[in-house]
């Protein structure tokens, strides 16, 4: 099934906007897993089969596995969300973004490799950049636009011709990147009003969000802006705040806990 589908039968079947990070640190990890032989996996794995029922997406970010050379576990991992968890898309967070003949072998290594539904990108070479990954119309093609890092406005707030660049970059996807109807957008919870004028320019177009938590993003204010007209658009990321929600062997089911109250806080503001 194409990436778009999934993510709104999650959002209208299941209820939920959540998209569970999978951030490892093997230093948070809880003491009785941290030595051991598959930490990374026993840990995303745990976290993963607690959350699943309640995430419309899991968002694995490839840094944080590259840098233990744990690439491995990653393909281990999304083969097990695969397996056992087979209606929650994965979203490869890579934010890739190199000229056209290498961009190729990064839609290969998301798509074959690691077997991702969706890939995070970065827009900023240009459409020949990410044409390798746009023809790939069954998958999520996830550009960032309005990043929630504070340094962010650095480039993307520039006047771009009587209008800040994100939203040229937002204009631009929606207008003539989206042909195949496989793109969507990152924009930071952590500006919301921002988040607001990239939604009244891309129509529908699934927005996700990181930035909630442990960045400190404001949940509500994000739905007041971002939701589309049937209360969905949005996968609201949440990473440490949900993985580290309890650093002792019950670590999972404080996870499930956070990621519920998550769900939960925006499903009241969704539907109050
Ligand atoms: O603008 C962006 C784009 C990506 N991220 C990624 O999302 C998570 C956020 O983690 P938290 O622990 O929930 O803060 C992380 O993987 C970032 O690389 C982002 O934060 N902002």
């Amino acid at each position: 099934m194409r990436f778009h589908d999934t993510l709104q039968k999650r959002w209208r079947e299941h209820g939920t906007l959540v998209c569970v990070g999978l951030d490892p640190e093997p230093a948070k990890f809880p003491a009785h897993l941290r030595n051991a032989p598959d930490a990374v996996f026993d840990f995303c794995a745990a976290i993963v089969d607690a959350t699943a029922d309640l995430a419309c997406a899991f968002k694995p970010q490839i840094a944080h596995f590259a840098a233990l050379r744990a690439e491995d576990v990653l393909e281990r991992l999304i083969a097990h969300i695969h397996e056992h968890h087979p209606d929650v898309p994965v979203i490869l967070d890579a934010k890739r973004g190199d000229i056209g003949s290498t961009a190729k072998h990064y839609a290969s290594e998301a798509f074959e490799r690691y077997q991702a539904d969706a890939v995070t990108l970065n827009p900023y070479l240009g459409r020949d950049s990410i044409q390798p990954f746009l023809d790939h119309a069954d998958k999520g093609v996830i550009l960032l636009c309005r990043t929630s890092n504070p340094g962010g406005a650095d480039f993307q707030a520039l006047d771009c011709g009587g209008a800040p660049l994100y939203l040229r970059v937002a204009e631009t996807i929606a207008r003539d990147w989206n042909a195949n109807g496989n793109c969507a957008l990152v924009t930071g919870a952590t500006w919301p009003e921002e988040l607001g004028e990239v939604r009244a320019r891309v129509g529908d177009m699934p927005l996700l969000v990181p930035g909630i938590g442990a960045q400190g993003g404001d949940v509500e204010a994000v739905l007041r802006h971002g939701l589309t007209a049937d209360g969905t658009g949005l996968m609201i990321s949440s990473s440490r705040a949900i993985l580290y929600a309890g650093s002792g062997e019950d670590f999972a089911t404080a996870a499930r806990a956070a990621a519920q109250t998550l769900r939960d806080t925006i499903n009241r503001h969704r539907h109050g």
